[in-house]
């Protein structure tokens, strides 16, 4: 085995390599993988790198070992509300044997694309906002509003031990946020999609109930009978909203109910009728959708396969708040205008699934999910994701734009 620091491993063969490349390849070296990500050592990281740019720096634990980690860059005029700039330090497992470079080591081939977990998702943006600072604060600029940098654990996960609790505490409240940026998608084309919106994630077991008996009967009302029902209209609903993305041109997977059956469980033998069967769904639903009249459709589904169907849900996110993205939004109209003068063409849509900006949207601060990354296919959660360093290199300039921007805005009516 070669050792991993050989060139021949690593693809480090230029010595020339720009700094921000170099500190991004050492960031997705440190293994925050799940099932047992190494905080530890991405804090220690971020500690080191307040210290070089003389940020302030605040560990927040929200429960035992998951610490939300603060890099602030205090504004000239700080009774003014903040900019957030988010990213979340962990990333998902891999498929190792799907991988044709370990996928921590940060591989570099010949083209410049860097192979890694988290390449997009999203160890990228974290050092692009770092070294956007690095970069304007060796220019000795300074803005009014404070920046804070936020990187924070278990988003893979659902937020429930990073985001969702940190927005109620009083650290939290205490970052006086007016607007925040966090995670989007790739992009394959020129144009950049920005997420000003997203789908709510229903989790659903339903569970049937019927007579049991022996295998080789015709037992009336059986439980798989019911569940069979069930499954039945949640399916022909799911063709339908698939049917409509298709037929309607402007649609985008964010516009529409999408709904998968992602789990099958029941029966103890092959010659025993089971009494309980169970059924899970993973639905996500727009944020234009009644969730009240969804949830009235589903309970009707279940009673019309028969008795003794019932759901439960294992996971009900409720709050629809968008983003204002219109002109006479103060932010959009910065960040939109700012893009713009970098020829940036911007796609506006709700993301498909869910990122800890729901966390910050529903604590009643606007949020936009942007990751800077067009001409690049959507690798994130896949085999052999990769960014290449042009890509990464030209969205630290884009936030070189966008933070001086937004952190400049002027003073809002509900800040006189
Ligand atoms: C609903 S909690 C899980 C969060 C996860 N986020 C992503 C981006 O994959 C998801 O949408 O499944
Ligand atoms: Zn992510
Ligand atoms: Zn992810």
């Amino acid at each position: 085995m070669l050792p991993e620091k050989d060139p021949r491993k690593t693809g480090d063969k230029d010595s020339r390599e720009d700094s921000s490349v170099t500190l991004f390849r050492e960031y997705l070296r440190i293994k925050t993988v799940h099932p047992e990500p190494n905080y530890d050592a991405a804090v220690q990281f971020l500690e080191r790198i307040a210290a070089e740019l003389g940020l302030g720096c605040q560990k927040v634990e929200v429960c035992p070992s998951r610490v939300i980690t603060v890099l602030t860059w205090q504004g000239t005029n700080p009774q003014l509300r903040s900019i957030l700039l988010n990213s979340h330090t962990d990333v998902v497992p891999v498929f190792e044997e799907h991988w044709h470079h370990n996928p921590f080591v940060a591989f570099k081939d010949s083209e410049g694309n860097i192979y890694a977990r988290g390449a997009q998702d999203m160890k990228c943006v974290s050092i692009q906002y770092i070294e956007a600072i690095r970069r304007l604060k060796a220019t000795g600029k300074h803005f009014s509003r404070t920046v804070h940098m936020s990187f924070v654990p278990d988003e893979e996960i659902g937020g429930h031990k990073g985001m969702e609790m940190f927005v109620k505490r009083p650290e939290f409240k205490a970052l006086n946020v007016g607007f925040a940026l966090d995670e989007g998608l790739a992009n394959p084309t020129d144009t950049f999609t920005v997420f000003y919106g997203e789908k709510c994630p229903w989790w659903i077991k339903v569970k049937a109930q019927g007579n049991p008996g022996h295998g080789s009967r015709f037992i009336e009302n059986t439980a798989a009978e019911k569940l069979h029902r069930v499954i039945t209209s949640l399916l022909a609903f799911r063709e339908r909203e698939k049917q409509r993305l298709k037929s309607e041109e402007h649609l985008t997977l964010g516009d529409v109910t999408s709904l998968n059956l992602t789990l099958l469980e029941g029966g103890v033998s092959f010659n025993v009728v089971p009494s309980e069967m169970t059924a899970s769904f993973d639905i996500r639903i727009p944020p234009t959708v009644d969730l009240k009249a969804f949830e009235e459709q589903l309970t009707a589904w279940c009673q019309a396969a028969g008795e003794g169907v019932t759901y439960n849900f294992c996971q009900k996110y409720t709050d629809q708040t968008v983003t204002p993205i219109d002109e006479s939004d103060p932010w959009w109209k910065v960040f939109s205008e700012t893009c713009r003068e970098m020829n940036m063409k911007l796609k506006c849509e709700i993301f498909p699934a869910a990122t800890d900006s729901r966390y910050i949207r529903a604590a009643g601060h606007p949020a936009i999910g942007f990751s800077p990354m067009n001409r690049t296919p959507v690798l994130l959660h896949d085999h052999n994701e990769f960014l290449n360093e042009q890509v990464f290199l030209h969205g630290i300039e884009i936030y070189t734009r966008l933070i001086p921007a937004l952190a400049s805005v002027p003073s809002l009516p509900v800040e006189a």
